[in-house]
């Protein structure tokens, strides 16, 4: 690669250097002018409503103005024909409005990350940033018109993967690589799953796209929202930090339980329960279950109204919920529905006698009258899904007539509440019941629809689950993010095609990720051993990482690995970055307590900002983070511990970003050992 002789090299990094301090300034004018909107908002706006909009609106520009000194404000360049680009986190423009900063995002910036030498959309010369603390000190150049690429061999993103991992997941705009860009700008109205060995990138994939998404479609998705859904707290509070430095502060993010969450969880289930709560066939059950609360009218609704008597026949009244029934309308709309042609019956009726219209005031007093009520509390009954629930659960009966031909005895036993609670307020719902509750809510009422949900480990999601984020991306799009291989729940996926139907997105493209940016080639290797063993078919991971480190530490004695812990925990501490020791769920105190009692005090893995070095973190919430150094105490505990041990073997080995120890006194399980 011919580089610029010494001089031009120190003048250009000059001139860049100036050109970053220039921009840091713009940006700090542009946050100044919406800063002082935002404090004079409240005397443009003309009333309380339009003050409190336009104040969210422009503390927010505010919050997406926010400059952290610390990353880089610009990482690339783009040289075309004669103009050069700068590509950083946002726009940033002078104060005549001329760009000096492009949003990674913006149409332009695409080239940065796909031009090639085969391909150069006109790029002449692509240029990448190399930054230490916020310090621009390097750059790297490829003149793809004299044909030079360094795709993954380029320093600057070499640097980026081998970094230390300490504190929060962070974005990877600057290194984003071109199989992750072609998924991070798909069109919105695509959804797709991205099934990617540990460590390819699916959830910065996932995030990016949330990121990109919103700049271009940003109205439509700040009306709808963009959701994503997580595995668990720990992992949702480590990819925090992430959308809110790429200047997008409002994307919920949550767990499932969360997002289903309508009622305090104050009730436990056996396992068989579990398993079948999470069932698909539930869903038929619940759908049952309510509409099997109609009732065919065999009575006329008579309504003396002053001195008139209006009367509908049961025949009519018969047509009218049949006619409900059959539009396939939510249970609570079908039963409006009813009743506004109950009184739209009447209503003719009094046209006809009257020969007037009758008021509105009329017709709400005949959609409350007593005969009106009775009847439709009879035919179609109000209903919440707290009632339905609790009644499909304590009424042996209403459960053997919904669950005919769909659960057997024996399910249906498993199902049933020992005691029935005094009333519906006073249910205790388990967290496997709010799936059941939130399964009769969308069959009783409309669930509103984010513009694009991002599930993140979707291996893990049961088919309940899968119907619950559904519900709520009916009329949006989703990415899917997940790795067949790390399934661990009781019903994690063998394939996604089943999953994606059940989230309503059928035909959603599957696209693999396959190239490694976490773990070692040396991690991976032993990891790999373990695949055979998981009944999954995927393709597995290539490394882009030849260094890092592999410690087999073999113990003759259980009595020792307490010891030979810390000693590893002391050793790791010597190197930088994060450390972590993964063990069974059980054997986690007991280290915590062996490592303090050595003076080193371990955080905890929701505790991301603690500034601790070392996690001691229990195996079943260790999905999707990583730390540089990795100890696993104890393998064959980890694979007793579950059902699906095997497979949270293959997730806690596959954390390590730079060095992995096993440290065991029990034989390894068979897989690995091989
Ligand atoms: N293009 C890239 N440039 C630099 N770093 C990257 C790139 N892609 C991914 N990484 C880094 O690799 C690590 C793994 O990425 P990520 O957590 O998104 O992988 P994953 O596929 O979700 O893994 P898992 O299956 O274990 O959850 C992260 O530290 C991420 O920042």
């Amino acid at each position: 690669m011919t580089l610029p002789a010494p001089l031009d090299l120190d003048d250009d990094l000059a001139a860049e250097r100036r050109h970053l301090a220039d921009s840091r300034a713009a940006l700090g004018r542009m946050r100044g002018r919406a800063e002082s909107l935002f404090s004079s908002s409240a005397d443009v706006a003309g009333d309380s409503f339009a003050a409190e909009t336009l104040g969210r609106t422009l503390s927010r520009r505010v919050a997406e103005l926010a400059d952290d000194p610390s990353t880089p404000l610009f990482f690339g360049k783009l040289a075309i024909e004669e103009a050069a680009y700068h590509i950083g986190r946002r726009h940033v423009t002078d104060d005549a409005g001329e760009p000096m900063v492009l949003d990674w995002r913006a149409p332009l910036s695409q080239s940065f990350y796909r031009a090639s030498v085969r391909d150069p959309q006109g790029v002449s010369t692509r240029r990448r940033f190399g930054f230490v603390r916020g310090e621009l000190t390097s750059f790297e150049d490829e003149h793809l018109d004299r044909g030079e690429e360094l795709g993954t061999s380029s320093r600057i993103l070499t640097a980026e993967i081998e970094r230390p991992r300490v504190g929060p997941m962070r974005d990877i705009v600057a290194t984003i690589q071109p199989e992750q860009d072609e998924l991070v700008r798909a069109e919105l109205d695509q959804s797709i799953c991205v099934q990617g060995a540990p460590g390819t990138g699916k959830t910065a994939v996932g995030l990016h796209r949330a990121a990109y998404l919103l700049y271009v479609h940003r109205e439509r998705l700040r009306r709808s929202g963009v959701l994503i859904v997580g595995p668990n707290t720990a992992f949702l509070s480590y990819i925090s930090a992430v959308l809110p430095a790429l200047g997008e502060v409002e994307v919920q993010q949550s767990t499932v339980d969360e997002l289903i969450a309508r009622v305090p969880v104050k009730g436990r289930d056996t396992d068989a329960a579990v398993l079948l709560k999470h069932d698909v066939r539930m869903a038929a059950v619940i759908r049952r279950a309510v509409w099997d609360r109609l009732v065919k009218p065999t009575e006329p609704i008579m309504v003396s109204d002053g001195s008139y008597r209006w009367r509908i026949d049961a025949e009519p009244l018969r047509r009218i919920v049949d006619e409900a029934r059959r539009e396939g309308l939510p249970y609570t709309v079908g039963r409006d529905r009813v009743l506004a042609r109950v009184v739209g019956l009447l209503q003719r009726q009094s046209e006809y006698r009257t020969g007037n219209s009758p008021s509105e005031g009329w017709l709400r007093r005949m959609a409350k009258v007593a005969p009106v009520r009775e009847f439709l509390d009879r035919a179609w009954p109000a209903l919440t899904p707290e009632a339905v629930v609790v009644s499909l659960l304590t009424d042996a009966e209403l459960l053997a007539r919904s669950a005919e031909g769909v659960l057997s005895a024996g399910e249906q036993a498993a199902l049933l509440w020992e005691k029935a609670p005094k009333s519906v307020k006073s249910a205790r719902f388990s967290a496997a019941d709010l799936l059941l509750l939130d399964e009769a809510a969308g069959v009783l009422e409309r669930e509103s629809s984010f513009g694009h949900v991002v599930v993140d480990e979707a291996q893990d999601l049961s088919p309940m689950q899968a119907r619950a984020i559904a519900r709520r991306s009916e009329h949006g799009s989703i990415t899917l993010l997940g790795d067949l291989a790390q399934g661990t729940a009781p019903w994690a996926a063998a394939h996604w095609k089943d999953t994606l139907a059940h989230l309503g997105k059928p035909d959603a493209a599957v696209v693999p990720l396959t190239v490694g940016f976490r773990v070692p080639a040396a991690v991976v290797a032993l990891a790999n051993r373990l695949l055979p063993a998981l009944g999954v078919d995927v393709p597995e991971a290539v490394s882009l990482r030849r260094d890092g480190d592999l410690a087999i530490v073999a113990l003759a004695d259980a009595a020792e690995v307490d010891a030979a812990t810390l000693v590893e925990v002391t050793a790791a501490l010597e190197h930088e970055g994060s450390v972590a020791v993964i063990a069974a769920d059980p054997a986690v105190e007991r280290l915590r307590r062996h490592l303090a009692a050595a003076g080193l005090e371990a955080a905890t893995p929701d505790d991301v900002d603690s500034g601790a070095r070392v996690t001691v973190v229990p195996a079943t919430i260790v999905k999707g983070l990583e730390y540089d150094h990795v100890i696993v105490v104890e393998p064959a505990e980890i694979v007793a511990a579950e059902p699906r041990g095997l497979h949270r073997l293959y997730v806690v080995l596959t954390r390590a970003v730079s060095r992995l120890s096993v440290i065991h006194s029990a034989p390894l399980p068979e897989a690995l050992a091989g």
